[in-house]
């Protein structure tokens, strides 16, 4: 298996403080790695250094082998950068800003039509071919800006808070589009969005003051994610006072008229303990769940673990 991306012990101060300390991180095949973190967490340094926008204080970045400091021009190939603020310009059509990334990307002349018609085709922008950037919504520009960063095919594309900015709409598109990006490439993309990461990502690196504060699978970080409360729905639901009875219910939150969250001490057989007891009692329980709890605050608790 080749290796992508490789970081290890990347660390950089703009001027006496660390804005990242020692990021080590591996990326071996296509899909989505989202890179989260709150802002001011370091995700921009991070990503500028491994697109080769900003050189690092220590450590190294790899890209497909080829070591970005030491051969800059040869790595940058195979990365496509999308950044937080793409500079798109406004008085270029879609055709004529694409070929010129193109042509900044070192491309075959002879090769570039072919590429720029294939990412608007990918993009879904190709009925805007000859349209201003400058006229283009919020959401077409977006798609203006991922179809330069795939333009040359890269193995790696990096996408710097992709979602920002856009409205509800725009949002369900644009991470269509990153998805299916992900089904062909490796995209590593930075959000202050948990759930967002959740959505999309099969990997997931959170930092938080510049450290990494945990690394591994969707499916690991949602097994580290213990539940801690149980969402049930009673046409019949007794007091507080009486819910709190139940053994390891800690504490009892009325949502509604009807839907409660009862919070327990880590022994998940207390959804046993509920349901016998709506049965005896007449609860008319009708759906119960066991509650993750909101990722938000799961990334709050994951941050404060790592500051103590
Ligand atoms: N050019 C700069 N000069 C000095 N300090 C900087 C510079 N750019 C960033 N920093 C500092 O480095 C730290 C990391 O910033 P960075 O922009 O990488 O974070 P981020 O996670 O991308 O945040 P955001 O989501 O707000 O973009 C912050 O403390 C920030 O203030």
């Amino acid at each position: 298996m080749s290796t992508i991306l490789k970081i290890e012990g990347l660390s950089h101060r703009y001027s006496s403080a660390w804005a990242i300390r020692d990021i080590n991180l591996e990326i071996n095949q296509a899909g989505v790695v989202g890179l989260l973190g709150s802002n001011g967490a370091g995700k921009s340094t991070t990503m500028n250094i491994l697109c080769g926008v900003l050189n690092q204080t220590e450590g190294q970045v790899t890209v497909n082998g080829i070591n970005m400091r030491e051969n800059p021009e040869e790595a940058k190939k195979n990365i496509g950068f999308l950044p937080q603020n793409p500079p798109v310009y406004t008085d270029l059509t879609v055709d004529e800003y694409l070929a010129y990334c193109a042509q900044l990307r070192r491309m075959e002349k002879g090769k570039i039509k072919q590429a720029v018609e294939e990412a608007k085709e990918r993009c879904g922008i190709a009925h805007f071919s000859t349209r201003l950037i400058g006229n283009l919504s919020g959401g077409y520009r977006q798609r203006v800006g991922i179809a330069q960063a795939i333009i040359h095919k890269p193995k790696l594309v990096v996408m710097d808070e992709p979602t920002n900015g856009l409205d509800p709409n725009q949002l369900i598109e644009a991470r269509k589009l990153i998805r299916e990006i992900g089904q062909d490439h490796t995209v590593l993309l930075s959000s202050h969005i948990l759930s967002e990461v959740h959505l999309l990502c099969r990997e997931i690196v959170m930092i938080e003051g510049g450290r990494v504060i945990f690394s591994d699978s969707m499916d690991a970080f949602n097994n580290y994610v213990q539940p801690h409360s149980v969402l049930a729905r009673m046409e019949n639901p007794p007091s507080a006072t009486e819910l709190m009875k139940i053994p390891g219910a800690t504490k009892v939150e009325f949502l509604s008229d009807r839907q409660i969250r009862i919070y327990f001490d880590g022994d998940q057989d207390i959804t046993e303990r509920i349901i016998s007891a709506s049965v005896q009692q007449g609860w008319r329980l009708r759906e119960i769940n066991l509650d993750k709890g909101l990722l938000d605050d799961i990334f709050k608790q994951l941050s404060i673990q790592s500051l103590q």
